[in-house]
């Protein structure tokens, strides 16, 4: 963090003068009815008044200068808590983020940050007074003792409600905080693309906006409880402050009638008084603000103290370049994995239905037993089996998202906790079945893989994974946003925007999951074409669904319940008769159910949802790539093989 003393000598520098000008100006005013108005001198009243005029303005400035310099402390103080807390969060596993609410998130980062800095910019402007406070009471011991005695005995009256009122603040400011991230949590959730489908499609939007509403009451009840006490404070001091004020004449009036001091001295003490309590009333909300402060710096270094499960060691190996050699070949070595367990990746606060300690800290189920395998330089080797078998958890290995529990992943014999998330980033790309693009142009979402490619680097990317016409027909070409808001791409024009990235890329090893939803068999073929190229001299793992890359794969492993149960070619997979070939027999004999003649049925995907898959046009273009016979009617050429165990 940016050192703030420079901007703390100025604050103290600003300080000292506004002090000094609080305390002379009472001491002109006497100097005016005492010197000039009593004893008839108009010199006097002229040259002391311009002097008062002249110092407010002095004065006017040395506070602005001050709220300048206050400001600026509180908001370099929470720019370097928002970055470092931003940084920080880039660095969680990505079980932080799939247990996280974003709402609740950004409310953190945001929110909190915003009223930890307000809070910091008055307790720094509430600190100055003490000086102020001293000078005052220093002088108005000067004018009269008495006086001040009466002042200062008042003063507990002041700072004990101060207290109690700073400690309720403190409870409902974090409690206002806690309900609007709730809030904001749901307003993200729903109103987010898919949660708005979901819930036209699912939601019954009377008892959503009911359960809303509740949720809204709970914001305004809590508000309303802060306005007040926020307020008390304020309306207490001012009621205090008048009453001493009408002590200080009654006293002191008493005093000038029998001559302790002259009429100048009350003036002056009254004004003083003024200072006295203004700055006293800002000392005591300085605890109250402390207190908001603290709550506010609590909630971000709550999330700043999160431990990343997946960190760099230092000195860690870099991985060769892409290109600069042999595509390198990853080794599965006795890898068992478990998912961590909730209280070690993330915090209760930040997820919408947080489950109880006790369950967050319980061990979750092994997911991966002893895996060991090899996936060879430069080939592809494609994962098939059933649903939750961990396919796709023995993907997120690879790519570091996740550390095995026991046991080691090597890429070219690197235990991947030794080696640099940078290189690791580079070697490894990643398409997965939904492939995520920010709400942007296509030229910024593939740029992201590649910021320093060109117009035609991105272009010749696009015509190697087949979307390159597409895009050029578009009106707006390269610069069409896409993303969550910009719907304009299918979900097979996607996967080949997605490979595009993936080559503009260019990494050595490309792990892949197929996907077969929403695809048309033009789409397919296209895809087909695109992958081609994509996993050329790369080495792949591909999540297979396609009957054309499970047979072009150099290498098959079945994985069945966190292990790998068999594996070879799907020639030598089908000879030995076992899981593979039982799972492919039972798909490829399945009955037509829309009427598609046997031979429309030759081409089974392992694995790949149905849904969404037609309707195809049959005999739209027969499937490139080589591998398989024309496509059927009505997706039906995707055939899931051993997707559901009751079709087992
Ligand atoms: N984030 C997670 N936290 C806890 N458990 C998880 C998580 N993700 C997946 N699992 C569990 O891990 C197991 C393996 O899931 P995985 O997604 O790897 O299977 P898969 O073979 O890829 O399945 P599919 O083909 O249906 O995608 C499943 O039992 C699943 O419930």
């Amino acid at each position: 963090m940016k050192s703030h003393k420079p901007a703390f000598a100025f604050l103290l520098l600003t300080t000292v003068v506004d002090s000094l000008i609080i305390v002379s100006t009472p001491l002109l005013l006497k100097v005016i009815i005492d010197e000039g108005i009593l004893k008839d001198d108009a010199g006097v009243i002229t040259t002391v008044a311009l002097v008062v005029a002249g110092l407010a303005v002095v004065d006017a400035v040395a506070q602005l200068v001050q709220s300048y310099f206050s400001g600026r402390i509180g908001q370099g103080v929470s720019h370097d808590l928002r970055v470092e807390a931003f940084k920080h969060v880039q660095r969680q596993p990505m079980a932080f983020f799939t247990r996280t609410q974003t709402g609740l998130l950004a409310s953190r980062l945001n929110g909190d940050v915003m009223l930890a800095q307000q809070a910091l910019t008055t307790m720094l402007v509430s600190a100055t007074s003490v000086l102020t406070v001293t000078l005052v009471l220093a002088e108005m011991f000067y004018l009269s003792w008495l006086i001040s005695l009466i002042a200062i005995a008042m003063l507990p009256l002041f700072i004990v409600p101060g207290i109690y009122v700073g400690r309720r603040l403190q409870h409902y400011s974090r409690a206002q905080m806690q309900a609007n991230g709730e809030l904001g949590g749901i307003i993200n959730e729903r109103f987010n693309v898919g949660g708005a489908m979901l819930a036209k499609l699912f939601g019954r939007p009377r008892e959503e906006a009911a359960a809303f509403e509740a949720r809204a009451g709970e914001v305004r009840q809590v508000g309303i409880i802060w306005t007040v006490y926020s307020r008390l404070s304020f309306v207490f001091m001012a009621l205090l402050a008048s009453l001493a004020t009408a002590l200080v004449y009654g006293v002191g009036g008493g005093l000038v009638l029998n001559d302790v001091f002259r009429i100048g001295t009350l003036v002056a003490l009254a004004a003083l008084l003024g200072r006295l309590y203004g700055p006293i009333t800002q000392l005591s909300s300085l605890q109250s603000n402390a207190l908001t402060a603290m709550v506010s710096f609590d909630r971000i270094f709550e999330v700043l103290d999160l431990k990343p499960l997946i960190e760099e060691k230092p000195d860690p190996v870099a991985l060769a370049a892409p290109g600069s050699g042999p595509a390198p070949e990853i080794e599965f070595d006795q890898v068992s994995f478990r998912y961590p367990r909730a209280s070690d990746v993330s915090l209760a606060s930040l997820e919408s239905n947080a489950l109880s300690a006790a369950e967050r800290a319980k061990e979750t189920a092994e997911v991966l037993h002893g895996m060991t395998f090899r996936v060879p330089s430069g080939k592809l080797t494609a994962l098939v089996g059933p649903s939750g078998g961990g396919k796709t958890t023995a993907t997120h290995l690879v790519s570091r998202l996740y550390d095995p529990t026991s046991g080691s992943v090597r890429i070219d014999g690197h235990d991947l906790r030794d080696v640099s998330l940078d290189s690791l980033r580079d070697v490894v790309g990643v398409v997965s079945q939904d492939a995520h693009f920010y709400h942007d142009t296509i030229r910024v979402n593939l740029s992201y893989a590649r910021p320093d490619a060109t117009q035609r680097d991105l272009l010749r990317a696009c015509d190697a994974a087949q979307i390159g016409d597409l895009i050029r027909s578009l009106p707006s070409g390269l610069d069409t946003v896409v993303g969550d808001r910009g719907f304009r791409l299918s979900g097979g024009e996607k996967q080949r925007l997605a490979l595009a990235r993936l080559l503009l890329k260019a990494p050595s090893i490309v792990v892949l999951d197929e996907a077969t939803a929403h695809l048309d068999s033009e789409s397919e073929a296209a895809i087909q074409l695109a992958l081609t190229t994509a996993l050329r001299d790369r080495t792949s793992l591909v999540i297979a669904h396609r009957l054309s890359t499970i047979r072009e794969a150099d290498q098959i492993l079945v994985i069945d319940e966190g292990v790998v149960r068999e594996s070879g070619t799907h020639e030598e997979l089908l000879a030995a008769g076992g899981l593979y070939s039982e799972l492919y027999h039972t798909q490829f004999n399945r009955p037509s159910t829309n009427g598609a003649g046997p031979a429309a049925r030759k081409e089974p995907v392992l694995q790949g949802p149905v849904i969404g898959s037609g309707p195809a046009l049959g005999g739209s273009g027969p499937v490139l790539g080589g591998s398989g016979p024309p496509p059927a009617v009505g997706g039906e050429h995707i055939l899931r093989l051993g997707a559901d165990p009751d079709e087992r």
